[in-house]
């Protein structure tokens, strides 16, 4: 049996689920993409190649390899892109919960039975079909649980907005002893820099009391400044556009000073140096064409 146990972003990781981007299919059309940097990709003639990703994935696996870390891989689906295992799962404590993903990634969830199967079935939790929610939107921190969100009124029209008011909701309701901080993102449906796709996707804490974080991908400036009093503005490493755009927010601890980051984000991998974090560099650019990078292609299940 799995016992999972996951209460913070950085904890010594033990098992983790990694995507694969093995029969990932085709190029999608225009329509068929559902975040706008796979769209500019399609459209530019530049949308990353299989062969390329599963290259870039493999190196990630062989830094969990060496980390001695239990990596699970889902089954390969034929034709379907299951490189972002981050969103159609996520562990609190010790329970998994079952996300309510966008329709076009339900079938991803299946393809994890072999560690379903090794989890208590009174440990996973389905939440009701009015509450949308995303792994890449959900972090449990020590006694917080940071939640990205959008409550706009025109919420349905953005294929971008991916977990509701219902799901910040639901996820204070089951965790009535931690304090749930939601955040409303940046959508855009047409232009990466402008778009905050998860939450994981503008901040990430690392170590012990640090964070990477972008104040644009916030729409509420108090909402951000929460997040700067509570991490201090000294430990903060905030990000550009361009970065975020790039993905500099999305790297993926394995440990409270270890850290999987991008080999080009030279600026932030300093920043961690100078930090005193050992930074495993690896090539993840073309699974960035796809608006997601490290932590979206990881499901942690056990930290310690
Ligand atoms: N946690 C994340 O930010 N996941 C990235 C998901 C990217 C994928 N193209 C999507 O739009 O669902």
């Amino acid at each position: 049996m799995i016992e999972l146990n996951v209460v913070d972003e950085t904890s010594t990781l033990k098992a983790v689920i990694l995507g694969t981007a093995r029969s990932s299919g085709p190029v999608p059309t225009i329509e068929e993409a559902y975040d706008p940097k796979s769209m500019e990709h399609i459209k530019a003639g530049t949308y990353p190649k299989e062969e390329d990703m599963i290259r870039e994935m493999d190196g990630f696996a062989q830094v969990f390899h060496k980390y001695g870390v239990k990596v699970y891989r889902p089954e390969v689906l034929e034709d379907c892109n299951q490189i972002f295992a981050r969103d159609i799962a996520f562990v609190i404590e010790d329970k998994l919960f079952h996300a309510n993903i966008l329709p076009d990634r339900e079938r991803e969830f299946v393809a994890i039975y072999e560690v379903l199967d090794q989890i208590d079935p009174t440990k996973i939790v389905r939440p009701p079909e009015e509450v949308h929610i995303e792994g890449g939107d959900v972090m449990p921190w020590n006694d917080h649980i940071f939640i990205g969100t959008y409550t706009g009124k025109d919420y349905s029209s953005f294929i971008t907005a991916r977990t509701n008011i219902e799901a910040v909701e639901f996820i204070r309701d089951m965790f009535p002893n931690k304090t749930v901080k939601s955040f409303e993102l940046r959508k855009s449906n047409t232009d990466p820099k402008e778009n905050a796709l998860h939450l994981d996707c503008c901040f990430q804490p690392v170590g012990k009391d640090k964070a990477i974080l972008h104040k644009n991908g916030f729409l509420v400036e108090e909402e951000y400044q929460y997040l700067v009093d509570y991490f201090g503005a000294d430990n903060i490493f905030e990000i550009d556009k361009e970065e975020m755009y790039r993905m500099f927010s999305n790297v993926f601890s394995i440990s409270p000073e270890v850290v999987v980051s991008e080999k080009s984000f030279t600026r932030l991998n300093n920043w961690l140096r100078e930090q005193g974090f050992t930074v495993e560099e690896i090539e993840y650019n073309e699974i960035a064409k796809q608006e997601g990078l490290l932590r979206c292609s990881t499901m942690p299940l056990i930290r310690v």
